[in-house]
């Protein structure tokens, strides 16, 4: 479990974030989304202990980072797939970070296996392309098998492969019931993966909610077409629906298709089409987050 309380970060005169509140529940695979600059990395960073909140409080199962004991046994991170020391062997790079925090050998080989690394185990990371790096970052995460793991913009430079690698690679950690926070500025890929969605612009909580609420909220009415349009009008009007001509169908709003369907049945009208739809998740995005974007595109910041 993480929490975030009124947590505020700064840098100088920057208010990176400001006054954030969010819990992430285990078994789930939480999406943490804004635009950029929105301020995910740094609160990320305050949860693991590296940036010192002004106000507020980022703690993990309970503890603030500093406090926690074994903290590589209870969070794992991917922040910056770029850290490791290139001129060390990809099991070099982890077996230090194993040795230093009590753990055992024979998990480097586990969590090399389990990243698809063990075949390049022995080669200097500083051959290693970005998607390479990635693996070896989240089988850093990995290693001490924390109940906790937060991945910062894992799929950057990922193969359709790797994306989808990551993506099953999250679910499964939360189906163990452990807690996954994952930060993305995409929205489309975070409707693949995440059950819940926490969503920040400007350093400010935009949103907190189930994926599936955030996708109705943003239902764009039902498309319908049927053998006598005008009588499916009547009829759904007369239910409380509001019915528009588009092209030959009709654009439905105020009724869910399971009625419409229903209504039609009832008045035997055939329908040819029945199609709910969505506003893309990438527009549904743009509207919560358009007030806070830093820099529009006109790149003058607001
Ligand atoms: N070390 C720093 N010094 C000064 N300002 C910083 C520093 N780190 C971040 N910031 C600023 O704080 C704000 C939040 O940055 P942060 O990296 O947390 O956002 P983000 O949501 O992770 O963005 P991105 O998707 O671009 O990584 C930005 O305006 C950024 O320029």
């Amino acid at each position: 479990m993480i929490e975030v309380v009124g947590l505020t970060v700064g840098y100088g005169d920057k208010i990176a974030v400001d006054d954030l509140t969010f819990t992430v529940k285990p078994g789930l695979v939480t999406g943490f989304l804004g635009p950029n600059g929105a301020g995910k990395s740094s609160t990320m960073r305050a949860i693991l202990g590296l940036e010192a909140p002004r106000a507020g409080a980022a703690l993990v199962n309970g503890r603030p980072y500093e406090s926690l004991k074994e903290p590589m046994r209870q969070v794992g991170a991917l922040l910056d797939a770029s850290a490791a020391h290139g001129g060390r062997s990809a099991a070099a790079h982890l077996w230090c970070l194993a040795r230093s925090n009590g753990i055992a050998r024979r998990r480097v080989d586990e969590v090399l296996e389990q990243v698809g690394l063990a075949e390049v185990a022995g080669r200097r990371i500083a051959g290693f392309s970005l998607g390479m790096r990635q693996r070896l970052g989240i089988a850093a995460a990995l290693l001490g098998d924390p109940g906790v793991l937060m991945f910062d913009e894992p799929i950057n430079g990922l193969d359709p492969e790797g994306i989808r690698w990551v993506r099953d690679l999250m679910r499964r950690m939360a189906d163990e019931g452990r807690t996954v926070l994952v930060s993305s500025h995409l929205m489309g890929e975070m409707a693949l993966t995440a059950d819940h969605v926490v969503v920040i612009g400007r350093g400010r909580l935009i949103a907190d909610t189930a994926m599936t609420e955030l996708i109705e909220r943003f239902q764009r009415g039902v498309l319908v077409r049927a053998a006598d349009r005008r009588a499916l009008a009547e009829v759904l009007r007369a239910n409380g629906a509001t019915v528009r001509e588009e092209g030959d169908g009709l654009s439905v709003s105020g009724v869910d298709a399971a009625r419409i369907g229903e209504l039609a049945l009832a008045h035997g009208i055939a329908l040819h089409e029945l199609t709910p739809r969505n506003a893309s998740l990438e527009e549904a995005f743009m509207e919560l987050t358009g007030e806070s974007v830093e820099f529009g595109s006109g790149g003058a910041a607001r």
